[in-house]
């Protein structure tokens, strides 16, 4: 039922790629919504809301006293405890003077806030290139793109970065905090060899600070929905050790060679809402010369501490090209684990849960197009039945029920005949049955079309792009095996026998007027069976959701039916796509919904609308919706297409006949929406 967005997220990388502007350029622009290319996908959103943060601190160590001789000692074993238990701290007299870090920062920011045209020279992704800027360096192999852009500065020993070669707004600053922080990386270096028991130079003898370096300076910009991206997402630095400029300086270990004495420790930026913001990392890469092996010191090594890595080439990783780690979700084991509960959403909100799980968050895609949706303020039109036997009053209700059915696809109905005891016992019976005692649910709780009485939680579970937010109690019902009393659960037995019997006879009302608003006699679409068939009751449950943004009570979808007629309660949530905007089918006490389904948008040969249309959720209150679906006939032999009066020469007909049963098993089997799949019946 789901239709699938086609976002084509390539194209859209090319295209931001290609303005060479980076995501600075998107905020010049004055967006308001991220595109989708930085949405993060659904499995980190919900991974994202289950965790806390925590209000610890990385050390602190104070370098003061370095060179002496007792303090040393006190400063290698902060070094130690740090690199052992945190993989992080921060230094303070690491002998950068504070002009030069100042310096450093000024001229980044310069850099990026600097006329466009001058960055675009240097936007590249070419990683032989010493100077380059661009925004995210892996932006086609990444999951989510980063809200950030860069100017890398690389150095190697073989070929040393030359003034002339920078940019000139951050030029002298970044030769002058270039030099410094390389001799920090030695300190550093010293500190953690002996902090390994080894002696100071083992490491730098490695060549861990003294190979291929890379200085780069990253621009935050302020983002307007930081929540759904990031700056940089969680990974672990391919280096043996990262200086990270901030406001203070801070460092990032990945010692390989420690044989896991050291933690490499997962880290990530986020972004703000108020203010960019620039840091400068230093990567200490190590050697890259072709000969170089790494791999667990000898020192570090014995029998009772075997080595846990092998050793490898120092030029083995500069080919990883994706620095963000995958988070695996199990996305098919979680909706069997949802399914197996069999308490449906319901359960879930009974349980208490704040966050929704990863299975209801709806893909990048549909969140970033949901953001660039406007809303309107219209309304679907509102029909009066009353007068509908006076032959002057109804051809002028036949008229509006024309002019809704072309325009709308919609209209609401008021004056219908059921009178309002029925159409209140029925929402009262819906709600007692989803608040009643979980057990007596779970008994009905199956996904088999075949059962007459079901109850579960989205019948496409399985199938689905995204699960919904809601759980039906799906009521079927046969010309051939109609639907006995004694088949209902007691909840709302005498209430949904009572509602079926009216909507049912409301069903050949409408139809009749439908067929004259097409010109046909009155009773031609009854003679097709279009209300005698195979109908559905289906009582919708929509629970309150914690976190009603990230997910939709059912997602956009036309219904494959001659006509739908839906009973809401007053809470309203059904939204139908007018034009390109969503419309709220408003409640209105004592009316009733009708739309046009995709059967007669077929037989009406495109002159009646189908419309794509949805139900949101909130977080205050759950919701009850009864769509009786009329499905047409369900047997074999019936074919349906295009009514012959309605289609001639100038309008030729638009769809092939076809069996319903035939459209119903590709309605089943297929993920697509509703019109996706009338569009597999065109000629
Ligand atoms: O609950 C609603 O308002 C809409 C339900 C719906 O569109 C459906 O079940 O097909
Ligand atoms: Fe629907």
């Amino acid at each position: 039922m789901v239709s699938l967005v086609n976002s084509d997220r390539v194209e859209e990388l090319k295209a931001f790629n290609e303005t060479k502007l980076g995501v600075k350029g998107l905020v010049d622009a004055g967006i308001l919504n991220i595109p989708g290319i930085f949405i993060r996908p659904p499995d980190e959103l919900s991974q994202e809301l289950n965790c806390s943060t925590s209000q610890l601190q990385v050390p602190v160590i104070d370098f003061q006293g370095i060179g002496n001789l007792d303090q040393r000692k006190q400063i290698v074993a902060q070094v130690q405890h740090a690199s052992e238990h945190w993989g992080f701290f921060q230094v303070l007299n690491h002998g950068i003077p504070v002009s030069v870090t100042e310096g450093m920062i000024n001229g980044i920011r310069w850099f990026h806030e600097q006329d466009s045209e001058a960055k675009k020279q240097l936007y590249s992704h070419d990683f032989k290139r010493k100077v380059r800027f661009n925004s995210n360096y892996d932006l086609f192999q990444s999951r989510t793109a980063y809200w950030r852009d860069t100017l890398a500065l690389t150095v190697m020993p073989s070929d040393p970065l030359c003034a002339d070669e920078l940019p000139d707004s951050c030029r002298s600053t970044s030769m002058e905090y270039l030099k410094h922080v390389m001799q920090l990386g030695d300190t550093l270096i010293e500190l953690l060899s002996e902090a390994l028991g080894l002696k100071a130079d083992h490491l730098k003898a490695m060549e861990c600070t003294k190979g291929y370096k890379t200085v780069c300076g990253h621009y935050y910009p302020a983002c307007p929905q930081p929540e759904l991206t990031t700056g940089i997402s969680k990974h672990t630095d391919s280096t043996f050790i990262t200086i990270l400029l901030q406001d203070q300086i801070g460092t990032t270990l990945q010692i390989i060679v420690s044989n896991n004495k050291f933690k490499s420790v997962v880290h990530r930026a986020l972004v703000n809402r108020a203010d960019a913001r620039i840091s400068v990392p230093c990567f200490f890469h190590g050697s890259v010369v072709e000969s170089t092996e790494y791999g667990p010191l000898m020192d570090l090594v014995s029998e009772e501490n075997p080595p846990i890595y092998k050793s490898f080439q120092g030029t083995v990783r500069s080919t990883k090209t994706n620095m963000a780690s995958l988070v695996n979700f199990d996305r098919e084991k979680e909706l069997k684990a949802f399914d197996e509960t069999k308490l449906g959403v319901k359960g879930l909100v009974d349980a208490g849960i704040l966050n929704i799980p990863g299975i209801f968050i709806r893909p990048p895609d549909e969140l970033s197009e949901e953001l660039k949706c406007s809303k309107n303020h219209l309304q679907i039109p509102v029909i009066d039945l009353q007068s509908i036997e006076d032959s002057d009053q109804r051809k002028q209700i036949v008229a509006q029920v024309q002019h809704a059915s072309e325009q709308w696809g919609f209209f609401q109905v008021l004056n219908h005949g059921i009178p309002s005891s029925v159409i209140d016992g029925m929402i009262d019976g819906i709600r007692l049955f989803h608040e009643q005692d979980l057990e007596a649910k779970k008994q009905l709780y199956t996904h088999d079309f075949k059962k007459k009485v079901r109850f579960n939680s989205n019948y496409d579970l399985f199938q689905s792009r995204t699960a919904y937010w809601r759980d039906t109690l799906a009521l079927s019902t046969l010309p051939s095996d109609p639907l006995r009393a004694d088949e209902l659960p007691e909840s709302c037995r005498s209430t949904s026998m009572e509602y079926i019997k009216h909507v049912m006879e409301l069903g050949d009302t409408v139809i009749e007027l439908l067929s004259e608003a097409l010109g046909l006699k009155a009773d031609h679409l009854k003679a097709m069976e279009c209300t005698k068939g195979h109908n559905t009751v289906c009582g919708h449950y929509y629970p309150t959701c914690p976190q009603p943004e990230l997910t939709t009570g059912i997602s956009k979808h036309s219904d494959s039916t001659f006509i739908t007629i839906l009973l809401q309660d007053q809470i309203g949530g059904l939204q139908i796509l007018h034009g390109n905007e969503w419309v709220d089918v408003r409640p209105i006490a004592g009316g009733l919904v009708v739309n046009i389904g995709d059967f007669l948008q077929i037989v009406s040969n495109d002159k009646f609308k189908s419309v794509v249309h949805r139900a949101v959720v909130n977080r205050a209150e759950s919701r009850i919706s009864v769509p009786c679906f009329f499905h047409g006939s369900m047997v074999e032999s019936t074919e349906y297409g295009p009514i012959k009066d309605l289609v001639s020469e100038e309008n030729p007909p638009i769809y092939k006949s076809f069996q319903v049963t035939d459209y119903m098993k590709k309605f089943f089997s297929t993920r697509l929406d509703g019109q996706a799949l009338r569009n597999l019946f065109k000629i």
